[in-house]
């Protein structure tokens, strides 16, 4: 089992929140990952936030070759943040040489235009820039998009932590929504692409568990959209399925919960909007997912939810306070970061629901 966590709040939090939610998390994972995506971004990025920022680990070469691709493209960089490391003798993370988080300003002949173009522009360079470092291990390029920002490393967390600098609190590097996962590797190679979260267009996703129809979902994704690729983790799918029913299908999230876990034909067929769910879950039968999960997402207006697999085998608990909102797969996390609470509140949701917070905060239960 995985950990994970998320963070929503009414002000901006340092990530040191975030590595404090998952310390008490310890049992969970074997070093195979640590990530976190950070949205809604405040200090050194709040003045950027319409621009797309690139998330890139690499090495020199790498480097050099997502510079000139992104020149060539007539991308002009106006931002940059190069995290001072912390190496120390005996730290537990396989790091790259650089890790580089650049703001740039779109080629002129974007400035006019649609949201749509410069989102589908950002999404094929991401993709190009992937694979132009692939080989030899060049460089990752996790994110590549507005008021986001994506950390992955191989290693222990709280040694990671440690490498960035991330355990001591600043004002200079901040969000209201940071999403994180310690992953407990159960499928395929360890390698920085599979950390979870995984981001995509403003959506973005991670999970605690197996998606039993990997395979299933994944060759009917890769069919679906040039962005669904990768698949190192079998919980991309996850986000795959989150980005294909939100976005390009345009339906309301409730219905992602019907995608991945379809009422039982009896319940269904009880239910005012039967003749829907019943198309639905005919034409969309590839994008079920099966076996033990938690999955938190996060859409592109901040909206952030949480929902189980049908039969609710993996743990999710959801605290708050006043101005923060805290999903963790454990209820020590939350005690670490909202430990004023009114615990009584928390909500531990269960298997035929999805857990809503909206951009005001409000905590929302949808029953399937
Ligand atoms: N242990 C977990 O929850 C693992 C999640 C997922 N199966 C992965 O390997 O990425």
């Amino acid at each position: 089992m995985c950990r994970i966590g998320a963070l929503k709040s009414r002000h901006y939090m340092h990530p040191s929140k975030a590595l404090l939610l998952m310390q008490s998390q310890q049992k969970g994972h074997d070093n195979s990952g640590f990530a976190m995506v950070m949205q809604d971004l405040g200090g050194i990025f709040e003045d950027y936030k319409h621009l797309p920022t690139l998330s890139l680990a690499c090495t020199d070469e790498g480097l050099k070759i997502a510079e000139d691709l992104l020149h060539a493209k007539g991308f002009r960089r106006v931002h940059q943040w190069v995290p001072e490391t912390n190496p120390q003798p005996g730290l537990d993370i396989e790091a790259m040489p650089n890790y580089v988080f650049e703001t740039f300003d779109y080629p002129k002949e974007y400035q006019d235009a649609s949201d749509k173009e410069k989102g589908e522009l950002l999404t094929d360079t991401r993709l190009e820039l992937r694979a132009a470092m692939e080989e030899d291990e060049k460089g990752f390029a996790y994110s590549f998009w507005p008021d986001v920002i994506t950390l992955k490393e191989i290693g222990d967390p709280r040694a990671i932590g440690t490498y960035f600098n991330l355990w001591e609190p600043n004002e200079d590097f901040t969000a209201k929504v940071i999403t994180a996962q310690c992953r407990q590797n159960t499928n395929y190679a360890i390698v920085r692409y599979a950390a979870h979260p995984f981001f995509l267009q403003g959506y973005t996703a991670l999970a605690n568990g197996e998606n039993t129809f990997y395979q299933k979902n994944k060759e009917f994704q890769s069919s679906l959209h040039r962005g669904y690729i990768g698949f190192e983790s079998d919980s991309q799918c996850f986000l795959y399925s989150l980005h294909y029913v939100h976005k390009e299908l345009g339906w309301p999230l409730p219905y992602y919960k019907h995608v991945v876990t379809p009422l039982p034909f009896e319940d269904l067929v009880k239910r005012e909007d039967k003749a829907q769910l019943l198309a639905m879950r005919q034409s969309l039968a590839h994008l079920e997912i099966n076996g033990p999960n938690t999955i938190i997402g996060v859409l592109p207006d901040n909206t952030m939810f949480t929902c189980c697999d049908a039969k609710k085998l993996r743990p999710v608990v959801v605290g708050r306070d006043e101005d923060t909102v805290a999903i963790s797969s454990e209820v020590c996390g939350i005690n670490e970061v909202l430990p004023d609470r009114n615990w009584e509140v928390d909500i531990y949701p269960n298997e035929r629901e999805i857990v809503v917070i909206d951009d005001n905060l409000e905590v929302k239960r949808w029953k399937q």
